[in-house]
């Protein structure tokens, strides 16, 4: 699908979509509660959306044995537990790199095999190699092409024990450790390497406590002492907004809204969430974009200067293309640390940002090792000067929808093709942005 992003000042307000993040550590956890808690083990998640990488967590749960009743208010599920109630011989996790890692550990407590597979982007992301190793440590069989991708086969059950694992790459294994090793017979203990992405595994703490988990760790996530035969409880629980789908929307506020005007204004965001992507405050801060927060509610206005700055984005890797754009309109360079954590994403996101940036006429340099420079606008009018109107998603959802963000003001119109690549996360994207365009 083709979408055009003509040059618009924009304006309004917007609910920023549920967090995937958040409703895939849910799910499973919801998952994991046994039917005989009372009531009969039903949680209940509020303000879910059902996005690819979500709907993909919906069927493996549901596959794996929960049963799933819809609320009458929009975005309420209701989860019955009952893991391995069904026993599935495969698990289809769609292109979710978090649901692949999440639920090959709670498919390795399954003593009869099941085959773990994707479709699409996760095909071509090694996730399978990192996990084979600890799983077969902690108990589970592990089988594989040797190649290092999915499709995967495991069975278990995992006993617990201790266990080194590499986290520079990903932290989302280790959050797929967390949520099952609960269930093992001992207690497991976790000797995290190089931890990265770590806001994310305080998340999946979050959400463990909330369904009645308990969990020691190290205070820089390099330790994780989880006892074994723990019972999940029921939980109402409520997902959070996106602040990663919301980033991208905050960025167009800062460089397309009018200047003076009312700007951008993105509800459902929480201001003390765990969620990495809320980072995205302070990069905007050190632009120098005016903010205001009321409640979960956060306005970003247009100022005329905004200033290039550095940023380290390495635990917040999501972040990159929403950054990009924002850096774009900077006057100067910008620096952003943490390049190497981008290669394995849907895209190899560094070398696909500046592909797709350069075609707007965007300079982005990669020649450091781990930094992204990107060099500001410099032209007097304040349009980017296009050098090819026909992007590339590069099926990456965040490419798409951040090349959207800078085209706004570009100096012609410019078509992005793969433009559904935003249903993985935020398939309301579109019609968002179309709703705040002024024209
Ligand atoms: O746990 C999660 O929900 C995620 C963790 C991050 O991945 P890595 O830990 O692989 O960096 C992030 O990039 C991904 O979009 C979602
Ligand atoms: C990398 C992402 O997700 P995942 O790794 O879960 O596929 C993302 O949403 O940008």
């Amino acid at each position: 699908m083709k979408e055009t992003v003509y040059p618009s000042a924009v304006q309004g307000r917007i609910v920023a979509p549920a967090s995937k993040s958040y409703a895939q550590r849910a799910l499973a956890a919801a998952l994991l509660v046994p039917v005989s808690d009372n009531p009969a083990g039903w949680s209940e998640l509020r303000n879910m959306g059902l996005c690819n990488d979500t709907s993909a967590a919906l069927d493996a749960v549901r596959r794996l044995g929960a049963e799933i009743r819809y609320g009458e208010n929009r975005g309420t599920y209701y989860v019955e537990g009952g893991f391995l109630r069904r026993r599935p011989q495969e698990l289809n996790i769609g292109e979710s790199g978090l649901s692949a890692r999440l639920f090959t550990p709670l498919a390795a407590q399954s003593p009869e095999p099941v085959t773990v597979t994707g479709h699409g982007s996760i095909l071509k992301r090694p996730v399978a190699s990192a996990m084979a190793e600890p799983l077969r440590r902690l108990g589970a069989s592990v089988s594989f092409s040797g190649d290092g991708f999915l499709p995967l086969t495991v069975s278990g059950p995992l006993r617990g024990g201790t266990v080194e694992v590499d986290g520079s790459l990903s932290s989302q294994f280790i959050t797929g450790l967390l949520m099952a090793s609960p269930l093992s017979a001992e207690d497991t203990h976790l000797a995290v390497r190089r931890p990265k992405s770590v806001p994310y595994l305080a998340m999946t703490l979050e959400v463990l406590h909330a369904f009645g988990i308990s969990a020691a760790h190290a205070a820089d996530y390099t330790e994780f002492v989880i006892p074994g035969r723990q019972r999940y409880r029921a939980a109402v629980y409520n997902i959070e907004g996106d602040w990663s789908g919301a980033s991208c929307l905050l960025v167009a506020g800062a460089v397309a809204s009018l200047p003076g005007g009312e700007g951008v204004t993105v509800d459902n965001l929480n201001p003390g969430s765990l969620q990495a992507d809320r980072a995205i405050v302070e990069a905007l801060t050190r632009a120098g974009v005016p903010m205001d927060f009321c409640g979960r509610v956060l306005t970003v206005r247009r100022t005329e200067v905004l200033r290039a700055f550095e940023f380290d984005a390495t635990d917040c890797p999501d972040l990159f293309p929403a950054l990009a754009a924002l850096a774009a309109f900077c006057g100067g360079t910008t620096v952003l640390r943490g390049t190497t954590r981008l290669t394995h994403k849907e895209s190899d996101r560094a070398a696909t940002i500046a592909a797709e940036f350069a075609k707007l006429g965007v300079e982005v340099d990669l020649s450091q090792a781990d930094v992204m420079a990107v060099r500001g606008l410099t032209a007097p009018d304040g349009k980017l000067r296009v050098r090819d109107t026909s992007l590339d998603s590069h099926n990456d959802h965040r490419i798409a929808m951040a090349t959207a963000v800078a085209a706004l003001r570009a100096d012609r119109a410019v078509v992005i093709d793969g433009a559904e690549a935003v249903n993985k996360s935020y398939p309301e994207f579109w019609n968002d942005l179309k709703n705040i365009c002024l024209k």
